[in-house]
């Protein structure tokens, strides 16, 4: 049978691998738009301009009217953060934009696609390291052309677990992230990193680096391509309260096997993060 989104699929390879060579060859790391009440999300002109030409390339390939496009920065000017049944592009142009203004080495671009509100494919590249991960739905996940997969840990006290620090700088809100970092390495584990990009860190679940990632705060564009990446590597995803992953709830728990997942669940201190399609007004259909 043909596959619809074949097409679809090598272009965002293409669309990402051209904004990762944009972002390498950038000198713009200028913060533009930086802290807002409690927390530190930074923004560079690159951000902007890198989502302008994957936006750009998208709808001049695919159409502006039958496919839909929430992106980081689109969202953040008011554009809408809903998902609908059509076609739509979830995309984060750089991911890890403090490790950007900062020269730490990891910053990827995410590009996922959804249809009737199941994700399709997610593209991944780490455009420092020049690693181009990507998946499509039951059809496996690959890092430069070579299958990938989760590591077949399920002994919590032999596992590695990625989290981050997130943009929150809410005293409470730090101290909840805190106090579960200090629990989960207590376990104890072998180890707790970060890559400072979500993107990144799913695909180190992806590949077996580390057993897990988890994180509150994050957006839909920040775990959505990774989220295919990590199942279609053997992996699972759920919710920090052990239900299921719902990509709009900005929280996740991606892992090897549900096993190592439910252990790190039984230790996460849930805070609230308001739903990235609550931030919007508009309702679409
Ligand atoms: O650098 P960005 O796109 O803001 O994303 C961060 C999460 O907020 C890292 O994943
Ligand atoms: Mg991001």
């Amino acid at each position: 049978m043909e596959d619809p989104w074949q097409k679809a699929y090598d272009f965002a390879v293409t669309v990402a691998r051209k904004a990762g060579e944009v972002i390498r060859k950038a000198g713009e790391s200028e913060i533009k738009v930086s802290t807002k009440s409690s927390t530190v999300d930074l923004v560079t002109k690159t951000d902007e301009r890198v989502e302008k030409i994957i936006i750009g390339s998208l709808k001049e390939e695919f159409g502006e009217g039958t496919h839909c496009f929430i992106g980081e920065e689109s969202v953040a000017k008011g554009e809408p953060c809903i998902l609908t049944h059509k076609p739509t592009w979830i995309i984060d142009p750089v991911d890890g934009t403090t490790n950007f203004v900062h020269g730490f080495p990891f910053v990827a671009v995410s590009i996922a696609f959804a249809v009737n509100k199941q994700l399709e494919f997610g593209v991944i590249y780490s455009c420092l390291e020049d690693k181009m991960y990507k998946a499509r739905n039951g059809k496996g996940a690959y890092c430069d052309d070579e299958l990938i997969q989760v590591s077949d840990v399920k002994d919590i006290n032999k596992s590695i677990i990625i989290s981050e620090h997130g943009t929150d700088r809410s005293p409470e809100k730090v101290k909840k992230i805190f106090s579960t970092m200090q629990k989960i390495l207590c376990i104890p584990v072998h180890g707790l990193r970060g890559s400072g990009t979500a993107a990144t860190n799913m695909c180190l679940v992806a590949t077996g680096a580390v057993e897990a990632f988890f994180e509150i705060g994050i957006h839909c564009w920040d775990i959505a391509a990774g989220a295919v990446i990590v199942k279609e590597a053997g992996g699972v995803l759920l919710d920090v309260d052990g239900g299921p992953f719902d990509l709009m709830s900005r929280r996740m728990v991606s892992a090897n096997n549900e096993v190592i997942a439910r252990r790190i669940i039984k230790e996460i201190e849930i805070f609230s993060a308001e739903r990235d399609d609550d931030m919007c007004e508009i309702q679409l259909e």
